[in-house]
């Protein structure tokens, strides 16, 4: 599949510190990609250089063929973005911010954007400081939306959200994807609302890409052999973490489905996208290959 997104050795330099590098990696249109990893990992950083809010130090990024550097209005007007903490300006009624949503847009569904205010309940007259946090996120996706984008950016969308306004958002998200076919980036530390949500994971570490590829995939590359407990580290190929209980040790391996090389009374077991992301966040960073 032709991808929405494209980098190639994708870097940025604060200063004298790298917040990302060398981040190569091909994201397929149509998708709902979960990018993930603890904080200060680069995620706000990869999606400030897709959106052309930041120039990359190193490398390129392109947007549907399009270089995300070049700023052209067309190339605005297939992103949409909602930043982390929804910012709005306070004072202005959800009317007002849909008047300057559709001024300062090439491409403007003001019917769309007020179509789903109102299946929220969300009234056009209220102050966005009078609503509340799910509220305000809802408005931030409604404005964003209503660009008709090609491609929906959310950094953080979830954060400070209560689990019914953490569903509702995602359920908006999922409608838009399913009615509009749009691909959809978003970043989160709430793992368990992405697993039901994305087919893609991409997963960042100290400024470095540690895994990138379909949910599915990457889980079936994946296995989690549990043994008796071994205080050395086993020298098994493949090896991402070993962890120890007090008389079992489990390692988590990728590539290939069983290990016959170990003993045969290590059992080989699949694994979650949970336990597979924490295992990734909590070792050493490494240079993906
Ligand atoms: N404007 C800036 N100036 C200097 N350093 C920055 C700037 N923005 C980010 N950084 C640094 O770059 C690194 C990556 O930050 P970034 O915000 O991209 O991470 P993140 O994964 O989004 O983190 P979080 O989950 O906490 O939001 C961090 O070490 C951060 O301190």
């Amino acid at each position: 599949m032709s991808p929405a997104l494209e980098t190639k050795g994708l870097g940025m330099r604060y200063g004298r510190a790298w917040a990302l590098r060398d981040c190569s990696v091909r994201l397929p249109a149509g998708s709902v990609i979960a990018l993930v990893g603890p904080n200060g990992a680069g995620k706000t950083t990869f999606l400030q250089l897709v959106t052309g809010l930041l120039r990359p130090t190193e490398g390129t990024v392109e947007v549907f063929g399009q270089d995300a550097r070049d700023g052209s209005a067309e190339a605005l007007a297939r992103v949409g973005f909602v930043a982390q903490e929804h910012p709005l300006y306070q004072g202005f009624s959800v009317a007002d911010l849909l008047r300057m949503g559709r001024s300062l847009n090439l491409r403007w569904d003001q019917p769309l954007a007020e179509r789903r205010l109102d299946e929220l309940g969300i009234p056009l007259a209220k102050r966005a400081g009078a609503l509340s946090g799910g509220q305000q996120a809802q408005v931030t996706l409604a404005l964003a939306l209503a660009k008709r984008p090609a491609l929906l950016v959310l950094d953080e969308p979830l954060a400070n959200l209560d689990p019914i306004a953490r569903r509702d958002f995602m359920r908006t998200v999922m409608a838009a994807v399913a009615e509009d076919e749009i691909t959809v980036l978003l970043s989160s530390h709430v793992i368990a609302d992405l697993e039901a949500v994305c087919d893609w994971l991409m997963l960042l570490k100290d400024g470095r890409l540690q895994l990138a590829g379909e949910i599915e995939d990457v889980l079936a590359d994946h296995r989690m052999l549990t043994g008796p407990r071994t205080d050395d580290e086993p020298a098994v190929p493949g090896l991402v973490r070993a962890t120890h209980s007090d008389r079992h040790t489990d390692l988590l391996v990728r590539a290939g489905t069983d290990r016959p090389e170990l003993h045969p009374t290590w059992r080989s077991h699949p694994v979650g996208l949970e336990e597979l992301i924490l295992a990734y966040l909590e070792r050493p960073t490494e240079i993906a290959r």
